[in-house]
């Protein structure tokens, strides 16, 4: 029974390829988003997210990171416009982060790293659900959002509240009323590419849409994030930390900027 796959020297993203080939395949992700390699497109459109906070569900610690999950049997949370076509539906979000405060972003911008990365994902609602949706080259959109240390962030404050009901791996708990767009930045300016999961099974399904401009966690609140753990109740703890993929070749890919 092949070790389930994770962020450790022995099953970390190096040795994802021998159980998900496609580790090495034309359009995986993250990448390093270089601003002057970025082609602005005035064709983009901007970003039309409508989130209704009634349809937030429950969050979780899933044993790669935690996520808040939504109800999607609605267009009632939905990502329009943009660089997408038709209706994509909001299922969860979770985010990515690192041992210290100089590392845990996923993307990286001219190879800088920002301590985390908040992820929206969004599933194709011209297929019947989120799981058809992940095997289709245009099935998932993700919203990529940049935290950066200074002020403490109110709204993040909401969700970090959560962590003592979820500090173990398979731990969850009831998540209600809470609006993703309070973690949104002011200014939606965006680069978007044709990318992966950045976890397995790294399917190449996903739209990126990375926000230029970061949110703010303070460093009290990313010393919660690090209060999780990847472990099970019962196992010897291990720190949720460092659960980010590094950036992955181009290939040639473009990259467009919905501003200049
Ligand atoms: N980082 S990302 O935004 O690119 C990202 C977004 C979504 C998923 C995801 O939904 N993965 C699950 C899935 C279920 C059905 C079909 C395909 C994929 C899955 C598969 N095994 N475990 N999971 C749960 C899981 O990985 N959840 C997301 C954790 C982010 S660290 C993974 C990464
Ligand atoms: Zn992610």
């Amino acid at each position: 029974m092949a070790h389930a796959w994770g962020y450790a020297a022995n099953n970390g993203p190096d040795k994802w390829v021998s159980n998900f080939p496609i580790a090495d395949g034309p359009r995986q992700s993250p990448i390093d988003i270089l601003p002057g390699g970025a082609s602005y497109d005035s064709g983009l459109k901007p970003l039309r997210l409508k989130y209704d906070p009634s349809n937030c569900l429950e969050i979780l610690n899933n044993g790669h990171s935690f996520q808040v999950t939504f109800a999607d049997d609605s267009d009632s949370s939905t990502l329009k416009e943009g660089p997408i076509s038709g209706v994509y539906r909001l299922k969860q979000f979770h985010f990515h982060w690192g041992a210290s405060d100089d590392k845990g972003s996923e993307h990286t911008v001219a190879g800088t790293k920002y301590p985390a990365e908040l992820h929206l994902v969004h599933w194709n609602t011209k297929y019947p659900s989120f799981g058809e949706a992940a095997s289709k080259p245009d099935g998932l959109a993700v919203v990529g959002v940049f935290l950066k240390i200074g002020d403490a962030n109110p709204s993040l404050q909401k969700v970090l509240d959560a962590f003592n009901d979820i500090r173990a791996k398979g731990k969850q708990t009831s998540f209600a009323d809470f609006d993703p767009s309070t973690l949104l930045p002011g200014c939606l300016d965006y680069w978007t590419y044709d990318g992966s999961l950045t976890t397995p099974p790294l399917l190449e399904s996903v739209t990126w849409i990375v926000c230029k401009q970061p949110i703010s966690v303070s460093c009290q609140q990313m010393a919660k994030f690090r209060s999780l753990l990847f472990s099970a109740e019962g196992e010897p703890e291990c720190c949720m930390v460092d659960n980010y993929r590094p950036p992955q070749p181009l290939k040639g890919r473009p990259v467009r900027a919905s501003f200049q």
